[in-house]
């Protein structure tokens, strides 16, 4: 039975991806965005990669679905942060892409988006906070009921991830909740995440 998994985002030190790998990290996550206080160069990635086993995923929030899947090809998947168009998600369709997030605002007013990407796409999706900076857990525990290959993000903490695992998502995904501050983690915070994950009841 699997535990869920755990990927730690917003890792912009090398160390920080190899205590987050050696605590037992699932996926280790960098924002290569300009929009992000964690923003790393795309460049990163290859570093990392000569540090961690683990899958890297490359976050992207703006430019041109050309542009990201360029920027993003060191990495092990790609996350789109943003809503996209469907032409958008037509040009991903047509691209040889397979390892990809899409972020889906957890709130009702998304509710044709998330249909449209899980009728659409095999790609898996996080689920997150809406742009007024909002998530709906009883819409989030609905949606990750109908597509197993969701995650959860969004204000994770050590102290309220039993909320989230609660839902029994695929991962968990966690940024600033496991920082000393912005850009630096705090191998203590991550540690008892990891800690909560395996002593959580459920499993998939
Ligand atoms: O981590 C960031 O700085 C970030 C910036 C822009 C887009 C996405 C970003 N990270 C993703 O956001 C969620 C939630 O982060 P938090 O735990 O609430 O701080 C996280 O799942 C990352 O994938």
């Amino acid at each position: 039975m699997k535990l869920v998994k755990v990927k730690f985002c917003g890792i912009s030190h090398v160390q920080d991806a190899i205590t987050a790998e050696k605590l037992g990290a699932d996926f280790i996550g960098v924002v290569a965005d300009t929009v992000s206080p964690r923003y790393v160069k795309h460049e990163f990635v290859k570093i990392l990669k000569n540090h961690v086993t683990k899958p890297v995923v490359i976050v992207k929030v703006n430019g041109t679905i050309q542009r990201i899947l360029n920027e993003g090809k060191e990495a092990d998947i790609i996350q789109i942060h943003r809503v996209l168009s469907e032409i958008e998600i037509e040009e991903l369709l047509s691209s040889s892409i397979k390892n990809l997030i899409l972020y889906v605002p957890a709130s009702r007013e998304f509710e044709g988006y998330f249909r449209l990407v899980i009728s659409r796409t095999n790609y898996m999706i996080l689920l997150d906070k809406n742009p007024q900076n909002r998530l709906d857990l009883s819409i989030a525990e609905k949606w990750l009921k109908e597509y197993y290959k969701t995650g959860i993000g969004g204000g994770i903490t050590p102290q309220n991830v039993r909320e989230y695992l609660y839902l029994d998502p695929y991962w968990i995904d966690i940024s600033s909740g496991i920082e000393t501050y912005k850009g630096k983690k705090d191998s203590s915070k991550m540690a008892l995440i990891l800690k909560e994950v395996r002593e959580w009841k459920y499993t998939r």
